[in-house]
This record gives structure tokens, sequence and C-alpha cells, in this order.
């Protein structure tokens, strides 16, 4: 439990001094002052780990003002859960069956950022059939090791947008979203673990300019995070996420199958009451959603071609199966009374038990390799899938490499592994003497490129390990399957001979059923693979003519300097063309920066959120004029301002009741 004690003013105040008490709230865990950063782990953090091995997603989100300790808790937190992650996997004695990948991203101004690629530039979010939002071209990078994910954890870090405010020296200005997804194949398909950690950003004012639309979408992602809690743990039917990039990402954590925890940072000192209170109410208030926890095991998506292979396969079997039911029926009534008839005299009672006992054996072998026969051709096409990812993320980190190399006008040979690598690496150094580095570029860019195409070759190689090991196991499980087959085939030979009753064509009617639901199972399941690789290739494709126009615009731009310079006269067809140009690219930033204010993102928030928010905001005492009544409120929500900063002490109390 934690007191908000009054203020000391009023419990002077003798007439006020009964009706005012302390307000307690009370929360799972409240860290004083002293508290390790191990004991913050191991009371939030530490079975969420657990539960991510097991195929549950988890996630903890840091809350609270500027300068309150957010950034310190989730640095401590991230380093430590992704240790005890690859410590949990080196004891489970079966390291090799995980597979660990993280992405680490910012929402900066309402835009989101690749911190592990941030030469990628802006990304897009995009809804993809009811599922969860998925962020088009984000590098999903496999960790190998504790030390690895270190490192890329701090590269991800130097990206984030920091600035210093009055509260904070080093104030992140972005949410900064770490994802980690664990991958284990088990039966049934492949299932998967993830853990969310994620570092809000603290609302602060300031005077400077640059800073109000920096402020204003950071309260407006806050303050849309306000109200999906105050939503969520009122019960609302309908929970508003579309309103920020923030929310629309934090679904699944908020109000999916997640375990979440929120972490909510205040400062203890008198001058920081109101935003104290503030974060303390909407703690309380998060801490009454339940989320039904809920493991998640995918399907595991195979390559499109092999679809059609084993449907094919499964169609022909079941002609197979059908004709030979078919040939028994045919066959004269006569001819099969007679046989009958013959078993029946042939046939003495202990020897038609023994025939009872071999055809059920018979039947459990077909359906046994039947099984056998699925789960390998399973297994061939998860293989299949596999390798068509691993060709996908080494194209990436070839588009990488030729990236950085066309910035340093380098063609772009992949001859050898090493011998290209070494060539890379000296052409950044400066090694081979003849580059010639862009003006602006500086050492700056050469030290960036350096260690981007350094991780790109690191990259590759990995992939192409992993792709070695895929095609061997392959080509194991492709030779295992051609045995079962036989066998298969073998054992359904000597079912036409031996059936002679109802129940053994019942048997066969179903084993035909079973291949028929499979079919049509894979028929449905290729048509949703074909779908997503379309929309990864297309990622892909996107990204690259991204690149290529930013490559176009520069060169443009320089050119165009470059005339001017030199007093040469444009020719007006070329102004013409410059003009246009001009506006196609203003409208392209408009288009993209403004999707926040499509007819979507109109929808007002929800009643039961906005009233809770006029509460907290008259109760601040410094209301901010427009917001009383749904109406304002709803409109200042669509459109941010920043009120003038009248007084310096109430600054950032005033931000801070926002959320
Ligand atoms: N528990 C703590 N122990 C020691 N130092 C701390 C602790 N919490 C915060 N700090 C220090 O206080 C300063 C501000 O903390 P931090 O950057 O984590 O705040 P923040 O809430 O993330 O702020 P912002 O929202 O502006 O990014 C940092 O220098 C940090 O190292």
């Amino acid at each position: 439990m934690l007191a908000l004690e009054e203020e000391s003013d009023s419990r002077r105040d003798v007439l006020r001094q009964h009706r005012l008490s302390d307000k307690h709230y009370v929360y799972d865990r409240v860290f004083g002052e002293n508290s390790t950063q191990e004991e913050v782990y191991d009371a939030v953090c530490a079975s969420l780990v657990g539960g991510t091995l097991k195929g549950f997603a988890g996630a903890v989100f840091a809350y609270g003002a500027t300068g309150a300790g957010k950034t310190h808790t989730m640095t401590g937190l991230m380093s430590r859960a992704l240790n005890h992650l690859f410590m949990s996997i080196a004891e489970s004695g079966n390291s090799q069956s995980y597979e660990v990948k993280m992405s680490y991203i910012e929402i900066y101004n309402e835009n989101i950022r690749d911190l592990l690629n941030p030469s990628a530039g802006t990304l897009e979010l995009r809804d993809e059939g009811g599922g969860a939002p998925v962020v088009a071209g984000l590098s999903e990078t496999r960790a190998t090791s504790a030390a690895h994910v270190s490192e890329l954890l701090a590269r991800g870090d130097r990206a984030r947008t920091a600035e210093s405010t009055h509260a904070n020296q080093h104030s992140s200005r972005g949410h900064a979203l770490l994802s980690v997804t664990v991958s284990s194949q088990v039966e049934g398909g492949m299932q998967r673990g993830r853990l969310f950690l994620i570092d809000l950003a603290g609302s602060e004012k300031a005077g400077l300019r640059a800073r109000r639309l920096e402020g204003a979408h950071i309260n407006r992602s806050l303050l849309a995070l306000g109200n999906c809690i105050m939503a969520l743990s009122g019960g609302a039917r309908y929970v508003n996420y579309r309103d920020s990039k923030l929310t629309r990402l934090l679904r699944e954590v908020l109000g999916g199958r997640c375990r979440t925890a929120m972490v909510a940072h205040v400062a203890p000192g008198a001058a920081h009451r109101e935003t104290t209170r503030s974060t303390l109410h909407y703690a309380q208030r998060a801490s009454s959603i339940t989320n039904r926890v809920e493991r998640e095991l995918v399907a595991t998506p195979m390559h499109l071609s092999q679809y059609r292979t084993v449907i094919k396969d499964l169609r022909e079997e079941i002609s197979r199966l059908r004709s030979k039911m078919k040939d028994d029926r045919a066959r004269p009534k006569e001819e099969s009374n007679i046989i009958q008839q013959n078993n029946e005299i042939e046939l003495t009672n202990e020897e038609s038990d023994e025939n009872a006992a071999h055809l059920k054996s018979l039947r459990e072998a077909i359906v046994s390799t039947f099984k056998q026969q699925m789960r390998l051709r399973r297994r061939l096409m998860e293989l299949d899938s596999h390798l068509l990812g691993l060709a996908l993320d080494a194209e990436r980190q070839h588009a990488a490499i030729s990236h950085w190399e066309a910035r340093f006008n380098r063609l772009y040979k992949p001859i050898s592994l090493t011998g290209s690598r070494m060539s890379t690496q000296q052409s950044y150094r400066g090694g081979t003497g003849a580059s010639s580095v862009s003006s602006s570029g500086g050492s700056n860019e050469r030290a960036e490129a350096e260690v981007a195409v350094e991780q790109a070759w690191s990259e590759l190689a990995a992939v192409e390990r992993e792709q070695e090991v895929a095609r061997t196991e392959r080509d194991r499980v492709e030779r295992q399957l051609e045995q079962v087959r036989l066998r298969g085939a073998q054992l359904e030979q000597e079912l036409p001979a031996r059936i002679s009753s109802g129940p053994e064509r019942e048997v066969l009617a179903l084993v035909c059923r079973v291949h028929e639901l499979e079919a049509d199972k894979l028929a449905l399941q290729g048509e949703r693979a074909a779908r997503a690789h379309e929309l990864r290739r297309r990622d892909l494709a996107l990204q690259r003519r991204d690149a290529q126009r930013r490559l176009s615009d520069e060169i443009i731009t320089r050119q165009r300097r470059a005339l001017e310079e030199m007093g040469i006269a444009i020719p007006p067809e070329l102004g013409q063309l410059y003009e246009l140009y001009q506006q196609e690219i203003h409208a392209s930033t408009y288009t993209e920066s403004n999707d926040v204010y499509s007819s979507s993102y109109r929808l007002p928030p929800i009643s039961s959120s906005m009233s809770e928010l006029a509460w907290s905001e008259s109760s601040s005492g410094s209301g901010r004029g427009s917001s009383s009544g749904s109406g304002g409120a709803a409109l200042e929500y669509r459109l941010p301002r920043l009120a003038p900063t009248p007084r310096r002490g109430l600054a950032t109390v005033k931000q801070v009741q926002q959320p």
C-alpha cells in the first residue's frame, strides 16, 4: 500500500483537517527508494520470462512523469530478462530447439523507427485481417546469446531520440518497445512465446518551439493509453485502440492474451504531488484490468509448391482407396457369397480370431503410417518455409549492404563471403584508397556504415550456416518420408484381399475421410501462406523502392544546388519538373505523416473514459479551460494543443494530467 500524504498547508488548516485524509493506493507491490533492480526484476519480470519459454506472452511497461526513472528501470529489466532467457534455454538441455528473435522500435512523433536498423527510415503500421497490427519492414534479428543481445540493446539504445529537459538531463523523447519472440517446435505446430518490454516517454512541457509537436505527440499517445486503461478497467465493451500508434501496437498487451505488468514511477517530493497523484490513479485503474492468458500455438506455414504437391498426393491416395472399396463392392454377389461360404467352411473359429487380430493390426499399421507420413510431410514443409524465410533474411542483409555500398559509390559484388567482407571493410576504412565519400557524410557516416556493414555480413554468415543445416535436415527427412510412403503403399495393397465385411469397409472410408479433411485443411493453409508470403515480398520491394527514392531525392537536390552554385540557368521545362517533383514529395509526405488524421482516427473516445478524464483534469485545480464537456475534450484529443506555460512549477503537473 502506498499513502499519498496531503499537503502540509492543508494539514494546518484546522477546519479542513478532519475532512482531508491521506489517499491510499493498493498495488501488487510497492518499491521504495532503496529497492534494487534485482528486487524489481524478481517481482515483476522473472515469471514472465518463464512463461515466454512455454508459449505465453508477457509484458512490462514503465509509466510515469519525465525523470521519474522509467528508462533506469527498463534498462535493468531488459538486460536481466534476456540474460535470464538465455540461461533458461541453456538449462533446458534442448537449446537447439529454441529460436530467439528480437526487434526494437521507437515511436517518436507518431513515426515508427527501427532502432536496430535506423537507416530503414519511417516504418508503416499495417493492420492485417483482424490480427495484431504489423510494422511493415521491421527487422527481426536472431539473437544467439546473452552477449549478442546486450550488443543489440546497446545499439538500439544509442539510436533512441533523447534530449535534455528541465527534469532530466537525458530524457527519452519517444516510446521504446522491445519485443522478444521465442519459438520452439512442439507437437501440432510452432509454439511462440513473446515478451514485450516498453519504456514510455514521459511528458514534459517546455517553451522551446521545436518541442511543441513532440510534446503534443507524446501527450496524444499517453492520453490514448490512459483512455484504453480507463475503458478496459471499466469493463467497456468497445475499447478504442486506434487513437495512437502506441495503443494500436499495445492492443494485445493491454487487453489481449498477455500477462502484463505496469510499473508506475513516481517522485516522492511535494513538488511532484499532482503528477504523482495522476500516475497512481492510472496505475490503480490498470491493476483492475483482467486479461485472459493463453498459450500461442501457430500452425507452421509451409512452402507454397509443397502445399500443391501434398494436396495432390492426398487426393490420389483418396481415389486409390475409394477404387479399392468399389472393386470389392463390384464383385458379383454370388462370387463374394462363395468366398464367404468357403471362408466359413475353411476357417475354424481359432483361425477366424487370428484373421480378425491380423486385420486389426493391419488397420492400426495403416493409420500409424499415415500419421508418420503427415508428421514428416509437415516437417519437410516447415523446413521449406524456414529456408524461404532464410532466403528473405539473406536478401534483407544484401539490401542493407548494397545500401551502404551505394552511399559510398561502390559497386556491390558478393564474391566469396570472406573476400567480400574484407574488401567492404577495407573500403570503408579507406584501405583501398579509391573511395569517394559523400561530402555531407563525413566520419560519422563512415563509422555508422562500418558497423552496419559488419553487422550485415555477420548476419549473412549466420543465415548461410543456418541454410546449410536446414538443407541437410531436409534431405534426411525427405529420405525418411519416401521409406514411410513405400511402407504405406505395401500395407494398402494387402487390404483388398482381406476386406470381407462392412466394418472393414467403414475403416477404409474413415481413412479416406481423414485424408480428405487433411487435404482441405492444407488447401486453406496454403492460401493463407500464399497471402502472407506475398505481403512479405511486397514489404521488401517497398523498402527497396523507398531506399531508391531517398537516393534519387538526394541526387536531385544536390544536382540542383550544384547548378545554382555554378550559376547555370535552369531550362524552363526542367524548372517545371522540379516544381512537379516538389509538389509530389510534399503530397506524399503529407499523406504519410497525417495518417493519424484519417477517418478511422476521428472516432470520438468512448464516453466513460472521457468523463474519467474530465474528472482527472478538473480535480487538478488547474483545468485547461476548453476541456470541460466531452465535445471540447474530443476536439482537443484530435488536435492536441499546448497551453501557454504560466508558471514553471505547474508545467509538468498539467502535462502529466493528460494521460
Ligand atoms: N532507482 C534509481 N537509482 C538511481 N538512479 C536513478 C534511479 N531512477 C532513476 N535514476 C536516475 O535518474 C535520472 C532520470 O531517470 P530516467 O532517465 O530513467 O527517467 P525517465 O522516467 O526515463 O525520464 P524520461 O521520461 O524523461 O525519459 C537518470 O540519470 C537515472 O540514472
